[in-house]
C-alpha cells in the first residue's frame, strides 16, 4: 500500500513565550503543498528486524532507526503488534527546510498503518500518537489549512482558502536546526494576530503577517533573506521563510508566470499551484 506524504507551510508565526519545559509556544497557521514524498508497506515473510526501512530520493541526515518513520511503526507496535513490514521511502521533501518532512512521514506512516491492518483508528487518536512524534505532526493526519497554538499542537479550522495560487518554494543548501532557531529568538506578542492577519486579503499579508524566525536566521543565513526578496521582484504577492527555515515560499497570483529561479546547483526548487 502507497501514500504520498506531502509538505506544509507556515503562514506567520509568531513565537509568544517560552515554557518552563525549555518549548516555546507560538502561533502559526499550516497549509498543506503538494509537495511530496512516497511512501509504501507491505508485509515481510524475513526474520531479522521487524519493520526494515528503505530510503530513496534526497539524503537524510541521521540514522535510519532514527527516521521517525520507524519511531511511527514503533509506537503502533507496542499498542498493536503489527506484522513485520518492508517500508520504502522516496524522499523529495527537503529535510531542514521548515517544510514538515519528517513530520509528514511520521503522520501518513500512522494513517497508512491504520488502513493497511485495519486497526480502525480514528483521527482524533491518529492525532493523539502523532503528537507524540513531534510538535507538528499532528497537523498531518487531517491535513487541512490549520490555526496552531501551544507548542503547535493545539489546533482549530481556519477558513481561508488560497485555492488557484501559484507557489514557489526555494531552498538554498543551508541546515537549520530548529531547536538552535528557537534558542535566537526573544519571545513576544505579535503586532497582528495570525489568525486575523489571514483573513485579510493575501496582498495586505506582506506589511503585516511575520515570520519571527527570520529576524534571527536572516543575519546568520543571508541567502535565505536574499532569496525571499528575489521572489518579490519576480511578482509574488507574499513570500515568506517557512517555519524555522531554510526553505522560503512564493504565493503568486493564479495567471502569473513565475521565473526559474538560479541560486546554484545545490538549491532546491518547486513550483506548484495551491
Ligand atoms: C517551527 C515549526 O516548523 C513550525 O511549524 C515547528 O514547530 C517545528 O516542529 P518540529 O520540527 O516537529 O519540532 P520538534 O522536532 O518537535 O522539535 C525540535 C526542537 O525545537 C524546539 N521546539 C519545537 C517546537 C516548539 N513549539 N518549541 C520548541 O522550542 C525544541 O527544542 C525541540 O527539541
Ligand atoms: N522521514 C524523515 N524525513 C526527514 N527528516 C527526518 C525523517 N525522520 C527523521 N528525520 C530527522 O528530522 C530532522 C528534520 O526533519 P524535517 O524534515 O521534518 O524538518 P524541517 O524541514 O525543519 O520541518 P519542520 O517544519 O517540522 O521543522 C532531520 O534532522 C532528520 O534527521
Amino acid at each position: 500500500m502507497i501514500c504520498f506524504p506531502n509538505a506544509k507551510i507556515n503562514l506567520g508565526l509568531s513565537v509568544t513565550e517560552k515554557r518552563p519545559d525549555g518549548y516555546h509556544n507560538l502561533e502559526t497557521v499550516f497549509y498543506p503543498v503538494a509537495l511530496e514524498d512516497a511512501l509504501e508497506i507491505n508485509t515481510s515473510s524475513r526474520n531479522g528486524e521487524k519493520f526494515r526501512l528503505t530510503q530513496y530520493g534526497t539524503k537524510i541526515a541521521g540514522n535510519p532507526e532514527d527516521n521517525l518513520v520507524i519511531k511511527a511503526c514503533k509506537l503502533l507496535d507496542n499498542d498493536f503488534d503489527l506484522p513485520p513490514l518492508d517500508i520504502r521511502l522516496y524522499k523529495h521533501i527537503p529535510s531542514g527546510a521548515g517544510l514538515g518532512g519528517g513530520s509528514s512521514d511520521a503522520a501518513f506512516t500512522l494513517k497508512l498503518l491504520n488502513e493497511y491492518c485495519r486497526l480502525h483508528l480514528s483521527e482524533e487518536s491518529l492525532e493523539t500518537y502523532a503528537a507524540m512524534l513531534g510538535a507538528d505532526c499532528a497537523f498531518f493526519i487531517r491535513n487541512r489549512p490549520t490555526f496552531a497554538e501551544g507548542i503547535g499542537n493545539r489546533f482549530s479550522p481556519v477558513s481561508l482558502s488560497l485555492k488557484g495560487y501559484r507557489i514557489a518554494i526555494v531552498k538554498p543548501d543551508v541546515f537549520v536546526s530548529t531547536r538552535e532557531a528557537f534558542s535566537a529568538i526573544r519571545p513576544h506578542r505579535p503586532q497582528y494576530a495570525v489568525k486575523e492577519t489571514v483573513s485579510l486579503p493575501v496582498r495586505e499579508w506582506k506589511e503585516k503577517l511575520v515570520n519571527d524566525f527570520e529576524a534571527s536566521v536572516f543575519p546568520q543565513y543571508p541567502v535565505i533573506g536574499e532569496i525571499k526578496q528575489e521572489l518579490y521582484r519576480s511578482g509574488a504577492v507574499y513570500a515568506s521563510m517557512s517555519g524555522s527555515g531554510s526553505s522560503v515560499f512564493g504565493l503568486f497570483d493564479p495567471e502569473a508566470i513565475i521565473p526559474s529561479f538560479s541560486f546554484g546547483p545545490e538549491t532546491f526548487t518547486f513550483q506548484g499551484v495551491l
